[in-house]
């Protein structure tokens, strides 16, 4: 079994929908399974089953051109599992959603790339192609083109019952199911 934790911050429910497509797609993968963690309350992380984790995704909505700082509290505080490489090898995934179609998202997936990279995690990439073509949807898979990790926008004067739209949850979903596989791949090969 994989188990796979997906830490993220929402502050207004829009990165908590992306972050709940994620989760079933983890939880679509035979032997992998999800544990959602809110970071409501960064003195209730479950810091113990993040240690136990064969794979954690990171996901917090774009404010300001990168991770909220609800986020950046969990990855400041996370030093002390750095310390002692406790994420060492883990497989590791990021995910973001803001208001604007570009709204400088590559700025947060960075940043969560670079956390796990700081703990010596393994990142796994999105792994699709852009819509980007003259028939290219609002609701296709991918269609702000991201590689990194799984991009969503929210327009700004909706709430989460209605945004992110369709095809950016859907990328979410296949996101959550390319990190669990992989994990699944490092998991087998230790046994
Ligand atoms: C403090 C703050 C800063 C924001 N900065 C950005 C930004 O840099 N780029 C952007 O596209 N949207 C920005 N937004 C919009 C949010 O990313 C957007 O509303 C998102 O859906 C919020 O997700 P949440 O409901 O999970 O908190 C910002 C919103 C807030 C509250």
């Amino acid at each position: 079994m994989a188990k796979i934790a997906i830490v993220y911050h929402s502050g207004y429910g829009h990165t908590a929908k992306q972050a709940a497509a994620v989760a079933a797609g983890v939880n679509e993968v035979a032997g992998a399974s999800a544990q959602l963690v809110a970071l409501d309350d960064i003195a209730a992380v479950p810091w113990a089953d993040l240690d136990g984790a064969d794979g954690i995704i990171f996901g917090a909505p774009t404010y300001m051109g990168g991770p909220s700082a609800k986020f950046k509290e969990f990855a400041d505080a996370s030093s002390k599992a750095w310390f002692t490489r406790a994420w060492q090898d883990k497989v590791a995934g990021g995910f973001t959603n803001s208001a604007s179609l570009n709204g400088d998202k590559q700025g947060t997936l960075g940043a969560l790339a670079t956390l796990a990279l700081q703990h010596g995690m393994i990142w796994v990439s999105l792994g699709l192609l852009p819509a980007n073509s003259s028939k290219a949807q609002r609701n296709d898979v991918n269609r702000m083109g991201a590689s990194y990790g799984a991009m969503a926008q929210s327009d700004s004067d909706v709430g989460p019952d209605v945004a992110p739209p369709a095809g950016d949850l859907e990328t979410a979903r296949l996101y959550g199911a390319r990190v669990a596989a992989t994990t699944l791949r490092f998991v087998r090969g230790k046994q």
